[in-house]
Parts: structure tokens; sequence; C-alpha cells
């Protein structure tokens, strides 16, 4: 397995590209089993979960061309579709879940292994069950598969969901684009990569109104056609890149970024003391002198503070000056990165959905271990931010969501190198 190790840095500057949205890609993909004719999605990320899920498709019988120069991917489902997501491929993948809304929609049943749960929580299927259900579709769950079927096709129909969850919400827009009828999603989630799978859905002609609000109006087609979309950027990407100019002091630009994809974490930064401009190739983050001021965090669904930047943003609290307090609302078990984090020297207590960090002058180069996705590159954040050395292991989770990550970081300035399993 691969390392990443990390010295401790002075002042970055330079510009880091932003990839597209490894969550957007993850529902744009499976929309191809809604229509016969081609969808390319340009600027896709080179992902380990993007070849999971074109794995998956692969499977049900979809075409997938590898990612080209250009970033390129385009699917195709023309032939015979398989409804069965096997085991062997969901469980590698929870956004593998993202195929049980087009499958049932194209076909009238489909057979979905459950994701099961994964390191950061639970993470149940109920809410894109009842949502599901609300179109008319029949499902039970038998030998750990969803089996699902709407007999004589899903039918439009308003659903409220009982919490924003954005995975039910994407598999409800694809399911009620091919619905009979008009269907109203309430309560839906109103994340950037939901606007971005409205838009392509919109390209291949669905009829759909309200996304980025809490009500989504959607007016159901007997088919989608072809399309050509370019996937949104990435904001975890671009959110996690600023917090290295933040971490070691210098100034850099992250290319491609926009301020409306993050303005709850900006606010965060500018408070914590970190200025960030809207420039027109993206936006430039820079650190002043002095310390980080300590910030309140508290984890919401869009517009709030994202979950995915919890453990991020705890790197770069754990040398502010004062007490910052975290609160995770989204996941039960989010807080991993925290014991790494306090073998570097932080200072850092959990208590259930709260972490409290009291800030050190200091932390100092470890081994540590990465648990989660967001959690393996906070630990490189902190290693930024280190005295000696940190080797940062099990970086295969960091693969799942970040390309490149040690050239782009080096790109800047940053003493990182990927130390290859031999
Ligand atoms: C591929 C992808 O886009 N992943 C993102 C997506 O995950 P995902 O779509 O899985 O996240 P959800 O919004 O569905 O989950 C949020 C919360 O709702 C709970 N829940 C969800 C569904 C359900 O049927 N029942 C239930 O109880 C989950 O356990 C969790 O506690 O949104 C999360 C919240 O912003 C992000 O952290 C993930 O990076
Ligand atoms: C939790 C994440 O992804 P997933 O929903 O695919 O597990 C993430 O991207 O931080």
């Amino acid at each position: 397995m691969d390392s990443i190790v990390v010295r401790g840095n002075g002042p970055l500057s330079g510009q880091i590209p932003i990839a597209g949205a490894k969550n957007a890609c993850l529902a744009l993909m499976p929309a191809t089993l809604l229509s016969d004719e081609p969808l390319t999605l340009t600027n896709a990320p080179r992902l380990s979960d993007i070849r999971t899920m074109t794995e998956l498709l692969a499977s049900l019988g979809a075409e997938v061309t590898a990612l080209q120069e250009g970033k390129v991917l385009a699917t195709s489902c023309h032939g015979e579709i398989n409804p069965v997501a096997d085991y062997e491929i969901v469980r590698k993948m929870r956004a593998s879940n993202l195929v049980l809304g087009p499958l049932l929609a194209r076909l009238g049943h489909a057979v979905v292994s459950l994701p099961g749960g994964c390191a950061i929580g639970a993470r149940p299927m109920d809410i894109h069950v009842d949502a599901l259900a609300a179109l008319g579709a029949e499902i039970e769950l038998k030998d750990g598969y969803l089996h699902a079927e709407a007999k004589g096709g899903l039918k439009g129909a308003t659903h409220e969901m009982r919490f924003a969850s954005v995975g039910a919400t994407e598999n409800f827009l694809m399911a009620a684009s091919l619905a009979k009828g008009t269907s109203v999603l309430k309560n839906a989630a109103r994340e950037p990569e939901i606007v971005d799978l409205a838009k392509c859905l919109r390209a291949m002609g669905a009829q759909i109104e309200g996304d980025g609000t809490s009500e989504i109006v959607i007016e159901g087609k007997d088919r989608l056609h072809g399309a050509t979309h370019p996937v949104v950027a990435d904001r975890i990407e671009l959110g996690t890149y600023m917090l290295a100019p933040a971490i070691c002091g210098g100034e850099v630009e992250c290319l491609g970024g926009r301020i409306d994809l993050l303005e709850s974490f900006c606010e965060k930064l500018d408070a914590a003391g970190i200025s960030v401009e809207q420039t027109h190739a993206g936006l430039k983050v820079a650190r002043k002198n002095g310390r980080i001021r300590a910030v309140d965090v508290t984890t919401e669904p869009f517009p709030g503070f994202p979950t995915d930047l919890q453990a991020q943003m705890m790197a770069l609290l754990c040398t502010a000056e004062g007490t910052s307090v975290l609160e995770e609302k989204i996941f039960e078990n989010r807080f991993m990165h925290a014991p790494e984090l306090v073998r570097m020297g932080a200072n850092i207590d959990v208590h259930g959905g709260h972490a409290t960090v009291h800030g050190v002058e200091k932390l100092k180069g470890a081994p540590v271990m990465a648990t989660d996705l967001r959690a393996s590159v906070s630990l490189i954040l902190a290693g930024l931010a280190a005295e000696g050395e940190t080797v940062v292991s099990r970086v295969y989770h960091l693969d799942r969501g970040y390309e490149r990550v040690e050239e782009k970081l080096a790109g800047v300035g940053a003493h990182i190198e990927r130390v290859k399993a031999s």
C-alpha cells in the first residue's frame, strides 16, 4: 500500500487546478441508464471511485469509454440492461446506490445490493426507499438486496423527505424524470451537485424546476436523449486546497474555484483570519501574519458548512490561538482523524458529536493512519503544519477523491511525496 510523506512547510505560492466534482460525477454517470443515446461528461475527475462506477455501469450493460486527455467520460446504454447491481461491486462504494432510481425508471424493476455501512456512519437507505415508493415502486429487502418493482411504471407524486438526503434526492430526480406525470420533492437537498445533475438531466430533455431550492418539480418524459455536460468544480477538493496556504502561509490561487460553492466555509476562513478573493480564474487564498484564530464550526446540509470539509478544518484549527468547537451533525462517526491528530501533538477532546480543539503552537510529525477519505487529506494538511516528517499510510482512501494530490501540492511548494508500495 502506498503512503504519503509530508514535511513541515514554509509559505506556499502558485496555482492549483480544481478537478470536476467526484460527488457530481458519481450521480451524473448513472443518468446514462435513463437513455439509449450517449452521455458525454467533460471535466470528469480521474479517481478510483469513478473507476468503480465505471465497473458497476459496465456490469449493468452500459459502455463507458476510458478517461481521455481533456478528461472526457462517455457513457452509453443502448443494449440490453442487466437490472442487478451485484454486492461485489456495490460494497466497494456507497454511491453505487445511485443506480437504483435510474434502473427502476428505465426497466420498471431493479435488484440493487444494499451498500452497507461505512467508516463514517451506518448510512441506511430508508429515505431512498420511501422516496421511490412514493413514485409507485414496491421495494423489499431480500438476501441483502433491495428488490424494487414498479408494475405499470413509475407515476409522478408529491413526496416530502424526512431529511434532505443528497443521494435520495438524486435517485428521486432521475426516477421522476421518466415517471408518468408531475412529481414534487419537498425538503429536497440543495447541494451544488444536485443542481449539476438537474442541469445534465435538462440537457437530456428532462423538465425540472426548483433544483437548488428545497422544492423540486419534475414533469416526467417518455424518453430522454443523449447530451454533453461539463461536471461542476469539486467544492470539497477546492476547500481542501484552500486550507493549504491557510495552514502554511503564503498565497495560492485555486483555479476554477467559486465562492458560491463554499460560502459558509469562506465565512469561517474569514473569521479565522484567512483572506479569500474571487478572481477571474478562481479563488485566491492568503494568510496574513500571525496565528489562526479559533472558530466554532457546525456541519449542516448545503448551504451550511459541509461535513466533507470538517476533518480538514480541524487540521487548521489544531494550531489556532484559542479553543474551537466542531459539531458534526451529518454523520455519527466522523471524528476518526482526531486521535491521529492527537498523535501529532494536537489537543482535542471528542464527546459524542462534538470535538473541542485547544489550539497548540506547533504540531509534530508522526506516522499516522488514514481511516477514510477526508480524514486522509486532513492528516496531510496537518503534516504541512508540523515540525519534522509525517507519514500517512493507507492512502487508498485518498485516491477515491483526490487526483494527483502530491503533484498539486508540490506544485505550490509543499514538501510532499508518494512512496509506492514495494
Ligand atoms: C457520493 C456523494 O455524493 N456523497 C456525499 C453525499 O452522501 P449521501 O448521499 O450518502 O449523504 P446523505 O445526504 O444521503 O446522508 C446524510 C445523512 O442522512 C442519513 N441517511 C441518508 C439516506 C437514508 O436513506 N437514510 C439516512 O438516514 C445518512 O446516514 C447521513 O447521516 O452527501 C453527504 C452529505 O453531504 C456527503 O458527506 C457525501 O460525500
Ligand atoms: C463521504 C464521502 O463520500 P461517499 O459518500 O462516497 O462515501 C466524501 O466524499 O467525503
